[in-house]
């Protein structure tokens, strides 16, 4: 049986085009044109979703669109809701889907995207919801029964970290491009990665890419791959990193980094949704969604005229921003617990354990480095803690600049030369094997892809 939609837009040119659209893919339409018709509508046509316009002309600050969507979603909590606004309205977008709308389309919209979005939240339908009526759909049942929750392996408890976690896990399932901000090791790749395997394109590739690590010269091929013989080294062709994640997700990591040049042909693509290898004239279409990361103040560097305000926009639909460790202590003995149990496996300890004080401690710590920098301490110190008990004194000593050497451990080697032979000594454990290196070592591949690159490790 087909589905029913509504759609409330004040501009009947609007409704009915959306009318039609929804007609020829299959699904039941009907629109209308008053936000006073639109709760009758729903009693009337019990609609499995609806496509809400936020702007009525009447009032352009959007706050009735976003008065009707509380109000209707106050009356039926279930009912999917998709949001329509125009550009300038981004900012009441999130928060409609703060308040519980589960997506947003941007007008002038793209009718495959359209109903690419109608799709996916009518394949999330409970069964016989929007054909037994919202109003029984709309209350009945909690989430899907059995979902793997992708944020998991998020450690934490924190309000702040929850705050963001929830925002992810609703955005994740929508098109929506993400910039997380936060300081460096506060998760922003962990959480992309969570977004990602929570998406429709959880079964494509998720792609990542250190912005900040690829030299200006070499950022088109990087990204968009090349023809053998475009340049010199160009030896072989190469995909770019926008043809491997086709169909998934890339992730763009450091993009405050990105010269001012490049940010020009990243926007050109994230435009036009296609590009060129580079001495290839074949133009090829590109189907990804895009996640960002920068621990820079984007806003401030648009201001400042180092970063362009259209690329940030295009890439910042929804921002979610990762507080850092000092700013939610409470987190802090939960994810020390964590990273001690798998150094513990790692390194044959199994008896090891913090001490009641060395846990307060650790609470007290203003970690600059945030969560890599507790999981490099707690490594390091499961490997040279001499007792089963772990001290204060046994996180301090592997906190503190040793007098004779500024960045020396204990065992005399500088944390640089440590990770790098604790990288090796895993690489050779897995075979050269990256991804079971990455897990090994608690990080994820493209942080140790970094690693590699920045030590000049070859596998
Ligand atoms: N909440 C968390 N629970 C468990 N592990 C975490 C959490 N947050 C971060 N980590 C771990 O801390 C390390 C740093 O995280 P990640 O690489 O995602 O940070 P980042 O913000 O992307 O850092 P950078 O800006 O330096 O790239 C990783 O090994 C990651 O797995």
């Amino acid at each position: 049986m087909n589905h029913a939609i509504l759609i409330i837009d004040d501009d009947t040119m609007v409704a009915t085009s959306l009318e039609l659209l929804l007609k020829r893919a299959g699904y039941r339409a009907f629109s209308v044109n008053y936000p006073d018709d639109a709760l009758p509508a729903v009693e009337e046509h019990k609609p499995a979703l609806v496509l809400l316009d936020m702007n009525f002309s009447i009032d352009t600050s959007g706050r009735d669109g976003m008065s009707l969507l509380r109000k209707l979603l106050a009356a039926y909590p279930r009912l999917p809701i998709i949001q329509m606004t125009g550009w300038a309205t981004v900012q009441l977008a999130v928060e409609g889907m703060k308040a519980g709308a589960r997506d947003f389309i941007a007008k002038p919209w793209d009718n495959r995207e359209l109903l690419n979005a109608v799709s996916i939240q009518i394949d999330k339908l409970p069964p016989g919801f929007g054909h037994g009526g919202a109003a029984a759909g709309a209350t009945e049942g909690s989430e899907k029964a059995g979902e793997v929750d992708t944020f998991s392996g998020i450690i934490g408890q924190s309000e702040a970290l929850n705050k963001v976690l929830d925002q992810a896990r609703r955005v994740a399932a929508t098109q929506a491009s993400v910039l997380i901000t936060g300081e460096s090791g506060t998760g922003k790749e962990l959480v992309a990665e969570a977004i990602h395997a929570a998406s429709r394109r959880a079964g494509k590739p998720f792609v990542a890419v250190n912005l900040g690590g690829v030299p200006a010269g070499l950022f088109e091929s990087e990204l968009f791959g090349h023809k053998a013989g475009a340049f010199t080294d160009a030896r072989a062709d190469r995909k770019g990193r926008f043809e491997m994640a086709e169909g998934g997700t890339l992730f763009l990591d450091e993009i405050g980094d990105l010269a001012p040049a490049a940010q020009v042909k990243l926007l050109r693509v994230l435009q036009e949704r296609q590009y060129e290898r580079l001495g290839d004239s074949r133009v090829r279409k590109t189907d990804v969604r895009i996640l960002s990361a920068t621990s820079r103040d984007l806003q401030s560097m648009v201001t400042a005229g180092t970063f362009r305000e259209d690329l940030l926009y295009r890439i910042n639909l929804i921002h979610l921003h990762l507080p850092p460790l000092r700013e939610r202590p409470e987190d802090i003995p939960l994810l020390a617990e964590h990273f001690l149990i798998s150094a513990r496996k790692r390194y044959e300890r199994p008896k090891l354990k913090l001490g009641p004080d060395a846990i307060k401690w650790l609470r007290r710590q203003p970690f600059a480095g945030n969560i890599r920098q507790l999981q490099n301490l707690m490594e390091r110190t499961a490997i040279l803690a001499p007792a089963t008990v772990i001290q204060v004194e046994d996180l301090d000593r592997n906190t503190r600049p040793q007098p004779t050497n500024e960045s020396a451990t204990p065992s005399g080697m500088t944390l640089e030369e440590m990770e790098i032979k604790m990288i090796k000594a895993a690489l050779g454990r897995s075979g050269g094997e990256i991804a079971a290196t990455a897990r090994e070592l608690g990080l994820t591949r493209a942080a140790l892809y970094r690693r590699l690159e920045k030590y000049g490790i070859g596998t």
